[in-house]
């Protein structure tokens, strides 16, 4: 952590700054140099991909079931890709699985998932399009250099669209009728699953149908040809491109992504329960910030590639740097700015570094910008309470009312001894009457510590 404590005082123009060459290109298979692709299919497509990405605009879509009511990192590669697209002057579409979120992939699952509600759908599909418009909106703000040059405007659609006006014996006939058993039972989402205790239910083994028939609906509606997913949508990819080559007759190619994972190699999810999410009320600018900027070392160049705009000549040169001064952790510092940029706007990333400086500058100033909710994410962990600003509460009952200390003569000797702090401030004396106007925050919260680092949240109410 020493690092961190280090950081308040980095001077600040090395942080943040919007780079002048930001990679752009219309040939998004160079993207491989920066390992963004896991698989292409068909896998012997790479010249023909090359002749149209140079011929003309493409199209290219991914799509988002609303099983949460947020995006997490995992999918901002997705994101992140499409961006690229965007950027490469190309035409963009984030489907929303209005539809197929009813179903339920069974991709990278062991157990059937449980069905959700229409209203927690429609809710989770109004967040999920909110994290997408403002990560889109974020990247033309802060690192589309080229003002004049408008990016062609994101197109969100939902798939219950098409559904609904489907009916489902016409869509059995024609529709099931292209895909094979043997094919279907294949798959890998379904082999890991058939063969289980729990088994795999009609719904979810009908899933790949579903998301096939989706590309296929694009195609014919946006000349889509192109489906990106992370490497676990391979299954469903290589099918959708079945169907089309069997109904339309028409050339189309899958690209997937590698999975992102935790330092301990699980992949970042929901299922796997260890999201860390774009939406700020979930996982706060300064919790997403904080987590890259703890990227180890040998990971960061390549999170760099991945996760930033930044050509590959300028990661080479923050590399270089961070070789002449690895305790800086400048690599670090870049990735997390340009990571919670593109999330939180520069608002969250001025608001992620507040609250760095507020733990670890110890400066009241910096306590009183933050928010109770900011508070609690910073201090996460720190045992909150709530207690009723009476007159007369004294320094020693306040230690007590907030469990600061297990004995009162704990409390004693600690504060007397200089152990004791409110808001930053050492207090010595146990019978200093407690007022609002010298220890408690304008945001009604006394933020007690006992020792180096055992915080205690006090939220008053008045
Ligand atoms: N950790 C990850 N790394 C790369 N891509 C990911 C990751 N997690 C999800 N994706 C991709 O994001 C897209 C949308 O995924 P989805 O909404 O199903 O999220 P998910 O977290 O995988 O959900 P679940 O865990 O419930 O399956 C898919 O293309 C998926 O492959
Ligand atoms: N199956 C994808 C989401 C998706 C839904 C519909 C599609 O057409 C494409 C992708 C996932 O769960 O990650």
């Amino acid at each position: 952590m020493v690092f961190l404590e280090r950081l308040c005082s980095i001077p600040r123009i090395h942080w943040f700054q919007p780079c002048k060459r930001l990679y752009s290109n219309r040939n998004i298979l160079k993207l491989s140099e920066r390992g963004m692709y896991q698989d292409m299919f068909p896998n012997t497509a790479a010249s023909d991909i090359l002749n149209l990405l140079n011929k003309c605009p493409q199209c290219v879509y991914a799509g988002f079931d609303p099983t949460a009511n947020s995006l997490h990192v995992g999918n901002l590669l997705v994101i992140i890709n499409l961006l690229h697209w965007q950027r490469g002057g190309h035409n963009v579409i984030a489907l929303l699985g209005g539809a197929t979120g009813q179903i339920g992939d069974p991709s990278g699952r062991n157990t059937d998932r449980v069905a959700l509600s229409n209203d927690v759908i429609q809710e989770n599909i109004q967040c999920i399009k909110s994290n997408l418009e403002t990560v889109f909106e974020n990247h033309e703000k802060y690192f589309w250099p080229e003002k004049e040059n408008k990016l062609k405007p994101l197109r969100i659609v939902n798939n219950e669209s098409w559904y609904k006006e489907i009916n489902s014996i016409q869509f059995v006939s024609d529709i099931g009728r292209n895909f094979r058993m043997g094919t279907m039972l294949l798959k890998q989402s379904v082999q890991s699953r058939i063969n289980s205790e729990v088994g795999m239910s009609f719904t979810e083994f009908a899933y790949q149908i579903f998301q096939s028939y989706d590309w296929l609906h694009l195609l014919k509606e946006y000349d889509c040809k192109f489906q990106i997913g992370g490497s676990d949508q391979m299954g469903n990819i290589s099918a959708g491109h079945e169907l089309i080559s069997r109904t339309v007759n028409k050339k189309v190619y899958g690209l997937t992504l590698p999975l992102v994972t935790t330092e301990e190699g699980d992949k970042f999810g929901k299922s796997a329960g260890n999201a860390l999410w774009l939406d700020a009320k979930k996982t706060s600018p300064y919790s997403l910030y904080q987590y890259f900027l703890r990227t180890k070392d040998s990971d960061v160049e390549r999170l760099l590639k991945l996760f930033t705009f930044y050509s590959l000549g300028e990661i080479k040169d923050i590399m270089f740097k961070h070789k002449e001064h690895p305790e800086q952790r400048y690599p670090q510092m870049c990735l997390a700015d340009q990571l919670t940029t593109l999330v939180h706007g520069e608002n969250g990333l001025a608001q992620a570094r507040q609250a760095t400086e507020a733990i670890y500058s110890k400066d009241v100033k910096s306590l009183v910008s933050l928010s109770s909710a900011d508070l609690e994410q910073v201090f996460k962990g720190a045992p909150v309470v709530n207690l009723l600003l009476s007159p007369g509460i004294t320094v020693l009952k306040l230690g007590m009312m907030a469990k600061c200390f297990p004995t009162e003569s704990d409390a004693m000797r600690i504060i007397q001894a200089g152990g004791f702090y409110i808001n930053h401030q050492r207090i010595k004396n146990i019978n200093e009457v407690i007022t609002e106007s010298a220890h408690i925050l304008p945001n009604l919260i006394s933020l007690l510590r006992v020792g180096k680092r055992n915080y205690y949240i006090v939220k008053w109410q008045t």
